[in-house]
């Protein structure tokens, strides 16, 4: 993969401890784009018009037409930006330290702090689901999505409603830590170039994800630039696929595919917008069930469980109990299940 004729050189990238294989990329009339899309295997689409209105959306453009509305915007002390949940922190874990710290603020204040930002600066990085705040000009860019292609292939592929278009604004180097989301996602690039590495979903335990409960439920407990092998002793066997998506492509991220995204050093910032759609209705189960639907249940099992007991501290203790010695090789040592 040398991309220099794009824009992009192939030692700009973090070298990480696991290879990497090439994600597809595909013209959107190429009938494998769609079989790939279908089979829910990750796929970058070359020319699909997606957006195509909005690659003029630069800082300038954003800055005139968003509305004077305050918009989310995430600081961070590095180029991580690893997302945690508001609600799960008021609900169970008062003693998380966030992160990052969200501060919302006006377009053009996001701007002007982009413009002046300077190396030892905390980083900052907008992350916006777009409503019908926004101005006049963006609206109309809006409607001219290629709505058509994506109808089809909502339908075809039997996915539920789009739920929402999140505008993410980026300095280049930020990093979104690898993460799953529990939504399809068509993940359209506008503006610089974004290294995207994918991981499927059968890679549940080696990539450890936090309990349910937890403000960074569906992150990977790891970081990829300082591994902690002892601890993760799975990761060695990761093996991921990548691409770097530039402006009017489309990567196809799907549901319960780990995935962490990262604006290329020294190439300015960043501006994607995404389209997540709920998975379809599961029709007819099939069995063994595919890596996804376990992954589904070992959620619905862990919440049901946090339900039944209140105390995130007592569903491990109960769950080796239920597993070790009676599903497992091992031998119960009488005090690992301490109910
Ligand atoms: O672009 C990013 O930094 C993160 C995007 C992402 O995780 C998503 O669209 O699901
Ligand atoms: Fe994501």
């Amino acid at each position: 993969m040398n991309g220099s004729a794009s824009g992009w050189e192939k030692r700009q990238l973090n070298k990480y401890f696991f290879n990497t294989e090439p994600i597809p990329r595909l013209s959107c009339h190429d009938p494998l784009a769609e079989e790939l899309i279908a089979q829910e295997k990750p796929v970058v689409l070359t020319d699909t018009k997606l957006c195509d209105s909005a690659l003029k959306w630069d800082l300038d453009y954003l800055a005139e037409n968003m509305g004077s509305e305050k918009y989310m915007v995430f600081v961070s002390k590095d180029n991580k930006f690893k997302y945690y949940d508001e609600a799960k922190i008021r609900q169970y874990s008062s003693n998380f330290i966030p992160p990052t710290r969200r501060v919302d603020m006006s377009f053009p204040e996001f701007v002007r702090k982009l413009k002046e930002w300077k190396e030892g600066d905390e980083r900052i990085y907008l992350q916006q689901g777009l409503n019908n705040t926004v101005g006049q000009a963006i609206v109309m860019d809006f409607l001219q999505f290629n709505w058509e292609w994506l109808n089809v292939l909502q339908k075809k592929n039997n996915w539920g409603p789009l739920t929402s278009n999140l505008l993410l604004v980026g300095m280049e180097s930020n990093i979104t830590p690898v993460h799953y989301d529990e939504q399809q996602n068509f993940f359209c690039q506008l503006v610089g170039y974004k290294r995207c590495i994918l991981f499927a979903p059968e890679y549940y335990d080696r990539l450890y994800p936090y309990p349910v409960y937890h403000p960074h439920d569906r992150q990977s407990q790891v970081d990829f630039e300082n591994p902690d092998f002892e601890r993760f002793p799975g990761m060695t066997h990761l093996e991921g696929v990548e691409t770097v998506l530039g402006p009017g492509e489309v990567l196809h991220i799907p549901m319960y595919w780990w995935h962490q995204i990262e604006s290329l050093p020294n190439r300015g910032h960043t501006v994607s917008v995404n389209f997540w759609y709920k998975g379809g209705p599961t029709e007819k189960v099939e069995h063994p069930l595919k890596p996804q639907q376990k992954l589904a249940v070992m959620r619905n099992i862990e919440k049901m469980l946090l339900e039944a007991l209140k105390d995130p501290a007592e569903v491990g203790p109960l769950l080796r109990a239920l597993v070790i010695g009676r599903y497992t090789g091992q031998v119960a040592e009488g005090q690992e299940g301490k109910l």
